[in-house]
């Protein structure tokens, strides 16, 4: 009998909070949608390796197919063809996303929001609140577990969101820019707080952004998809040393050069994603 993920979850230990995150394969991934000026290739022959652990951006051309992508990691949307495998180590797969709007259930303090997926894994309460605790305290929001999201900052919300995403120790984070409804402070501020958690805890993350900026601070390497299909067109290694301090990396010299390779790059995709468009 199929066994969901949150039954497995319920009878299995919960796996150490050292555990290294998911490895991904991703083989020739393909993805097309009707729509009404006929069939649009969202994705094509996509292939991609992400190592245990590591921070992997991704940029391209609006409607490159970056969300397809990572919808289909999260189990949200199916394939054509082709393959998605998702490896724990052994462990039941555990992901999280978070999305551009934080999607927090407003009628819920912000403790039951970071508790619902636990609680639903019929993790007890005890336990519960101990790692609830734990999650509010690493992004700072301790004091505000009472707090319902109608009274929280976008900054704070997006906190919530993120303790939420890391409470049930998933083995892979999906985040679809995150931080981009965000003023420039508070995005800073949640950036910098992103690496400190990442870099203590080292689970796998896929990360979409529009920003190249972001992509160089946060990633260990950033891939560049091509406009219409999405495929990938090149990927970067990001050398900056860890931990990092991504105010300091980004006044560097070799920040700057890599940001212009990356633009480059990315500069004759957006262009031709607008051309396109203007034809469709
Ligand atoms: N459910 C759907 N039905 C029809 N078309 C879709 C659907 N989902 C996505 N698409 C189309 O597939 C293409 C890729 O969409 P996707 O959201 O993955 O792009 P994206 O790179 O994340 O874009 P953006 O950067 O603008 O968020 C787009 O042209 C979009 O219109």
């Amino acid at each position: 009998m199929p066994v969901s993920h949150h039954a497995v979850e319920a009878h299995t230990p919960a796996p150490p909070n050292g555990r290294q995150g998911a490895k991904v394969e991703i083989r020739e991934l393909y993805k097309a949608f009707d729509s009404k000026g006929g069939r649009f290739v969202a994705l094509d022959r996509v292939n991609l390796s992400i190592a245990a652990g590591e921070f992997l951006c991704i940029v391209g051309p609006s409607g490159c197919g970056k969300s397809t992508l990572i919808r289909i990691l999260a189990g949200l949307e199916t394939p054509d063809s082709g393959t998605a495998a998702i490896d724990s180590g052994g462990w039941p797969v555990e992901n999280a996303m978070v999305f551009q709007e934080a999607s927090l259930f407003p009628w819920m303090s912000v403790f039951d929001n970071v508790a619902f997926g636990l609680r639903n894994r019929g993790v007890p309460a005890s336990d519960c609140a101990q790692r609830v605790g734990e999650a509010l305290q690493l992004v700072g929001l301790s004091k505000f577990h009472k707090h319902y999201p109608h009274q929280l900052s976008g900054g704070m919300k997006q906190r919530a969101a993120i303790a939420r995403a890391f409470v049930t120790n998933p083995a892979l984070l999906l985040m679809d820019e995150p931080f981009a409804a965000l003023d420039a402070q508070n995005r800073a501020i949640l950036q910098d707080e992103l690496v400190r958690i990442w870099e203590t805890s080292r689970k796998t993350v896929v990360y979409v952004t529009h920003s190249l900026e972001e992509a160089l601070m946060l990633g260990d390497r950033t891939i560049i998809m091509t406009a219409q299909p999405g495929r990938i067109k090149e990927e970067i290694h990001i050398p900056f040393a860890r931990p990092r301090n991504i105010m300091e990396i980004s006044a560097t010299p070799e920040f700057a050069q890599m940001k212009m390779r990356l633009w480059r790059t990315l500069e004759e995709e957006v262009v031709r994603a607008r051309k396109e468009m203007e034809q469709s």
